[in-house]
């Protein structure tokens, strides 16, 4: 799917996401699902060639169990599963893991039958059809050994769908709770937000005529740190590093939080501070250490996705609310300790999303 296309996708997805906000009529509530849900749309659409609807319980159970693994897979008991892999079948979490992905394989097996009954080769709908077209051109020239097969085709689909939801919706969730925090932060936003957009609704190009929102967009990636391990990955040939031996075939886990909170790079590493994105004239300003998406060959694929699903969920939310704590609690209840899993979740909280527009005529 072509950037212009996504960037459609995001803003109609947009839509449905305020319609959800504005039920709770600046009532607190979880924003958990329903930003899940409007993030896993984005990557559906580019997968499945379609939305789902937020209440389908056949969506809700893959976004949910995605997100229970990635959970379970930064846990100790994985962690003891990977040192002592026989002990598998004798472990609760491990079970419940294996039973989630086979769960998840199973819908998405259904859904991608639907979409084989209706395969048009000269129209693809998704990455599905397009799998698929492939696999039947290279079954007709009767290739061996192809890529092409049913069980790569679940693996990767499943792998999309997760790596392209929890990640995102993490890292936005922890935009909406820094806002609460640190209201002065969001009064500036939504300045710069109210000046620059005058109301119309942000797409791609008003990025660069939005430097302090892009700053606290990048800073929120930085502190939130949401993958702090990376993830592992293996030495092919012997390598010497800073003068120390990695021997060939060594687990190697280049951790993300080593540069995103380290002192010598950032003034102030353990505070929200988006200054460290700007620079003298108030213009991003773009930092080496840096590196939410890691570096590299391997680095995320996903990642001009996920700017542009950031930048406009994030600016089209604060165009239309006001996030705060709940009636009762105050900015310095709202707690920074996250969920440990693979990636770094906040804690379970609710929060206020207060129509900007009711709060103007009152
Ligand atoms: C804020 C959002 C995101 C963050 C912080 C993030 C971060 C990362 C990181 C750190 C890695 C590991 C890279 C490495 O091995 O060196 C990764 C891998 C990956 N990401 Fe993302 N990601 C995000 C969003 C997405 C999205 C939207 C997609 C969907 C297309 C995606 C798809 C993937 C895939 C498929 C991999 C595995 C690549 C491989 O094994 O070579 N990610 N991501």
């Amino acid at each position: 799917m072509g950037k212009k296309l996504s960037e459609q996708k995001i803003l109609d997805e947009m839509g449905y996401l305020r319609e959800v906000f504005e039920k709770f009529q600046g009532n607190p509530f979880d924003m958990h699902e329903p930003v899940n849900y409007a993030v896993s749309n984005i990557i559906s659409a580019i997968v499945y060639g379609k939305r789902f609807e937020y209440e389908d319980p056949v969506f809700q159970g893959m976004v949910e169990r995605s997100n229970q693994n990635i959970r379970i897979l930064g846990s100790s008991v994985i962690q003891i599963y990977n040192m002592c892999p026989f002990l598998g079948p004798w472990l609760k979490t491990w079970r419940t893991l294996m039973e989630n992905m086979d769960s998840n394989k199973r819908a998405i097996k259904k859904l991608v039958k639907v979409l084989q009954k209706t395969l048009n080769p000269l129209e693809s709908r998704g990455f599905i059809d397009t799998f698929l077209i492939q696999k039947e051109s290279i079954q007709e020239s009767e290739e061996k050994d192809s890529h092409f097969h049913e069980q790569n085709l679940l693996i990767t689909v499943a792998n999309l769908f997760s790596a392209g939801t929890d990640t995102t919706a993490t890292t936005l969730r922890w935009g909406l709770m820094l806002m609460a925090k640190y209201p002065h932060i969001q009064d500036r936003v939504q300045k710069e937000i109210d000046q620059k957009l005058a109301g119309h609704q942000p797409v791609s190009e008003d990025r660069k005529n939005l430097p302090y929102t892009d700053a606290v967009i990048h800073e929120i990636q930085r502190l939130g740190n949401i993958v702090p391990l990376n993830v592992p990955h293996m030495t092919s040939c012997d390598v010497t590093f800073n003068g120390y031996l990695i021997k060939k075939g060594t687990c190697v886990l280049p951790l993300l939080t080593s540069v995103l909170w380290d002192e010598n790079e950032w003034e102030t590493p353990n505070t929200f501070n988006p200054e460290h994105f700007l620079d003298e004239k108030g213009q991003l300003r773009k930092r080496d250490a840096f590196m939410p998406f890691s570096a590299g060959r391997r680095m995320c694929p996903g990642e001009s996705l996920a700017r542009m699903e950031l930048f406009l969920f994030f600016t089209s939310l604060l165009q239309h609310f006001r996030f705060t704590p709940p009636p009762g609690v105050s900015e310095d209840d709202l707690d920074l300790t996250p969920v440990v899993g693979l990636t770094l979740s906040p804690s379970p909280h609710k929060l206020c999303a207060i129509s900007r527009a009711e709060r103007q005529q009152n």
